[in-house]
């Protein structure tokens, strides 16, 4: 007779399965959550939202801060959104939406006021999420979120292995504190990942960028092999190598800052 594995059983809270796809791993460890919601002060009229309540763990935590004005949380899993909207009914300030938070509109939702985003993450979504906070800024001007390790490096990093797109894209839109490293046993289930908490605060005044959107698709093309040089990035690209010097095209883009990007987008513009 064949040995038959042991079935792994799935991972469940409160008698809800937990969802992989949707990157529910629910924050265990009060210290953390304490450094989620102490980390900005609040003061009379503090507005916040919360990407993901899962169990409602550090959505509690807010909603027992007094200063608190308004809480909305977006959760795209029903049954957890229906439990945190049933735990937290009898607190008006708190307003739970069962929606995908990539279909919000921020900007129009939140349209004249200021808001706080405190959330740990569904890792999965990370890019999208900072994308959608970046369109966000008239509204969203600060926050503390939690991340993979790998990519809050990433987005910190000044040059060199892991600098790119990302690197340049969120430093010039917002600017970034690390707060702590958080390690899986924080989490249920354990992710097999480090984690880390970050506090953000929206760039009011970005440098200006002719042609914006046209800039960071040529970052893009710059870091398209990024162990590569320029020059082999560049030449079969729409820009071609013509406008720059030998010295710079033997550069990878990892070398460069972003003051050099712009000063070689400005030389483009003129061509
Ligand atoms: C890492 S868990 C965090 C849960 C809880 N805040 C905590 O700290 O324990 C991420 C949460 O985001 C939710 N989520 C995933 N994708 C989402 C999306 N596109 N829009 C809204 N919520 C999402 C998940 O269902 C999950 O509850």
């Amino acid at each position: 007779m064949q040995n038959k594995k042991p079935m792994r059983q799935k991972p469940e809270k409160q008698g809800i399965l937990l969802k992989k796809q949707f990157g529910q791993h629910f924050l265990q460890d009060h210290f953390f959550v304490d450094q989620v919601v102490n980390k900005i002060p609040f003061v009379a009229g503090t507005n916040v939202f919360e990407i993901g309540c899962g169990e409602g763990v550090l959505t509690k935590a807010i909603a027992q801060q007094p200063l608190l004005n308004k809480l909305r949380v977006f959760e795209i899993d029903p049954e957890w959104a229906a439990l945190v909207t049933n735990d937290l009914a009898s607190d008006a300030r708190v307003q739970v939406s069962q929606i995908n938070i990539l279909d919000v509109n921020l900007n129009e939702l939140f349209a004249g006021e200021k808001w706080i985003l405190l959330a740990n993450l569904p890792y999965c979504i990370t890019f999208p999420i900072l994308h959608l906070l970046q369109k966000s800024s008239a509204v969203v001007k600060e926050g503390v979120i939690m991340i993979q390790e790998e990519v809050a490096q990433k987005i910190l990093k000044k040059s060199g292995r892991g600098y790119g797109y990302p690197s340049l894209f969120f430093q010039h839109y917002f600017d970034w504190q690390l707060m702590d490293k958080v390690p899986p046993t924080a989490f249920f289930p354990p992710p097999k990942v480090d984690s880390r908490l970050l506090y953000f605060k929206t760039n009011e005044n970005p440098v200006t960028i002719v042609d914006e959107e046209g800039f960071w698709k040529f970052i893009k093309m710059c870091f398209l092999q990024p162990r590569r040089t320029l020059k082999n990035n560049l030449q079969q690209s729409r820009y071609g190598i013509q406008p720059f010097t030998p010295e710079l095209l033997q550069k990878r883009a990892q070398e460069l800052s972003m003051q050099d990007f712009l000063n070689i987008w400005n030389v483009l513009q003129t061509k």
